[in-house]
């Protein structure tokens, strides 16, 4: 479904993601666990199209994205949640998920939504501004957001940062269920292995911009995996 190869990702003359190669299977999901620094936000956000690749190339669906403007990527697919859920503030629930509805044909959401079915919380609190919900609401609402375009794959980058324990057991049966009943593709960038370890189909681990290590769940080298992510 999602295939990166040769992968580059640099600032100016800095380059800090250094030729990767990965797929994302259809219905997977992987995790891509690294500390901080090691170059996880980057490679997210610039196969979502928020910072051009500097070499190599990535494909979803068999569509090229290389090159492609992020409103671009969107269209063909490609939803993101941003560490930090970068949620419009002063803006209501509502518009906030219907900002996510523009790439596609639709502008408004309607009562009826799947979305609400997953998110009931959001529907309560679709006038409230988005600013006024907790980090798990806020969190499910970038979730939302993401979705509002009908992604093929699901890209999100640290999900649980911020969010207190118990939901972020929530969080990981969520994204299983939208796994499932919508039958995308989920990439997961994550320091929690706990959080991995429930989620994940596969672990990729990224230290200073490569890949350097990747198990399926199934067999899994726990003490290995954690020796990659203590400082
Ligand atoms: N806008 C930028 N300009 C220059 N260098 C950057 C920029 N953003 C990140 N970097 C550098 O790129 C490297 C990778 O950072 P990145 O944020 O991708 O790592 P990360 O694994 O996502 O870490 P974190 O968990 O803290 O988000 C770091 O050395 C960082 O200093």
């Amino acid at each position: 479904m999602l295939q990166v190869k040769d992968y580059r990702v640099s600032y100016g003359q800095s380059e800090v993601v250094h030729g990767v190669n990965f797929e994302v299977k259809e219905n997977e999901i992987v995790a891509i666990m690294g500390r901080n620094g090691m170059g996880k936000t980057s490679l997210m956000k610039s196969l979502v199209g928020m910072v051009p690749e500097s070499g190599g190339s990535v494909s979803l669906g068999g569509t090229d994205l290389t090159g492609m403007k992020s409103f671009a990527r969107v269209a063909n697919g490609v939803g993101f949640v941003p560490q930090g859920r970068m949620i419009f503030s002063t803006m209501t629930v509502l518009e906030n998920i219907e900002t996510g509805l523009t790439s596609t044909n639709q502008s408004r959401l309607t009562d009826d939504s799947d979305l609400y079915e997953l998110f009931p919380v959001l529907k309560e609190m679709k006038k409230r501004r988005g600013g006024n919900l907790s980090g798990g609401q806020q969190q499910q609402l970038a979730i939302a957001r993401a979705l509002a375009s009908n992604p093929k794959v699901l890209i999100l980058d640290e999900p649980t940062e911020g969010i207190q324990p118990s939901i972020i057991k929530e969080m990981a049966r969520t994204l299983k269920r939208i796994r499932d009943e919508r039958g995308l593709s989920i990439l997961v960038s994550e320091q929690v292995l706990s959080f991995a370890l429930e989620i994940a189909d596969r672990v990729l681990v990224i230290e200073g911009g490569n890949i350097v290590h990747q198990d399926e769940i199934a067999n899994i080298d726990e003490d290995k995996v954690a020796s990659y992510l203590s400082v």
